[in-house]
């Protein structure tokens, strides 16, 4: 399947002599969601806001359903969807009047059904009259989804999307740009949350310092980097690890009250049939023991923290 979105050998030295953007390389596929995932400053809102025709490139080429966003720019742009990071949007003007407008910029002719459509989509239909200074946050950012769809694009770019947005709204948030997904519409976000990545998309790219150091399928990265946590709640808790558990790679937690273990779940050996005999050899007792796949947020924190000793080194 060809790549809706390539880009090739893409750098940006902002005019203080930063690189945000180091020698990226990144294909995406038509129809899936694609989380870049990355610390503050790490270049996220830099590349997205090249591919966007906002920033331009120091160096790279990038094609947005095969045009070229420098030579091609108009119709590249005609294809993207932006939704920004910042809520931008006219606080006097109605959510009807700003939504038409936005479409009418980029030169489609009016269409009120669409409008009608989108705006009920986003359960924004009975504000349509209403000034936008008169909405709530989470409204606020759902009339910029619909700014962003007024022109009928393929490619719809969420720069953090539920940024400071509660939790309720956030899983509406995820449900909408499922659906949108399912109309045909690639999506590109970028987000803070791991457990919004892990959620929602299919491939996950992570940058650091504006180097892209990972792009995985999600599913494959949590198999892959994926490793089990067994907790044990001892019957009685303990002070510290008995020399006799020293090669162990175990930890303490809750006050001596639960022990830990890392393993990687895909190991011929994980060593758990093992440890448990020992504890009983000890005469450790547990009242209760679990396992929990690990997470993205610690896969992640681990490849920051990786990155950070590979500084201090
Ligand atoms: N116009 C600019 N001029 C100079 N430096 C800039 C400019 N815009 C961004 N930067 C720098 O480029 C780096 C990347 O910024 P960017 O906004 O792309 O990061 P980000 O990953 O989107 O961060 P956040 O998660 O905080 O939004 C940062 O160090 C930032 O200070």
């Amino acid at each position: 399947m060809p790549a809706v979105i390539a880009i090739q050998g893409l750098t940006k030295t902002y005019k203080t002599g930063h690189q945000a953007v180091k020698h990226l390389n990144l294909e995406i596929e038509k129809g899936e969601i694609f989380a870049l995932l990355g610390p503050n400053g790490a270049g996220k809102t830099t590349m997205i806001s090249i591919v966007c025709g906002i920033v331009t490139p120091t160096t790279g080429t990038i094609h947005a359903a095969g045009n070229d966003i420098l030579t091609e720019y108009r119709a590249a742009r005609s294809h993207i969807g932006l939704v920004p990071q910042e809520l931008t949007t006219d606080a006097f003007e109605t959510v009807w009047a700003t939504v038409t407008f936005s479409r009418g910029l980029f030169g489609k002719p009016p269409n009120p059904a669409l409008i009608e459509r989108i705006l009920r989509d986003l359960s924004l239909w009975d504000k349509k009259d209403a000034k936008i200074m008169t909405l709530s946050g989470g409204m606020k950012r759902r009339v910029m989804i619909a700014k962003a769809l007024s022109h009928e694009p393929d490619i719809l770019f969420l720069d953090e999307p539920t940024a400071g947005v509660d939790v309720e709204l956030r899983r509406d948030m995820w449900a909408l740009v499922r659906r949108l997904r399912d109309g045909g519409v690639t999506i590109i976000l970028t987000t803070h949350y791991i457990e919004e990545a892990e959620e929602m998309a299919d491939r996950v790219g992570v940058i650091l310092k504006g180097e892209l150091i990972l792009v995985e399928n999600t599913a494959d990265l949590m198999r892959k980097l994926g490793r089990k946590t067994l907790t044990l709640n001892l019957q009685e808790p303990l002070a510290a690890l008995p020399a006799e558990l020293a090669d162990w790679p175990l930890e303490l937690k809750n006050g001596g009250a639960e022990l830990e273990y890392v393993f990687d779940s895909h190991a011929e050996k994980t060593g758990v049939p093992s440890l448990l005999r020992r504890l009983s050899d000890l005469g450790l007792g547990f009242k209760d023991l679990n396992t929990r796949q690990s997470s993205l947020e610690d896969i992640f924190v681990s490849l920051v923290h990786r990155d950070r000793e590979e500084e201090a080194a």
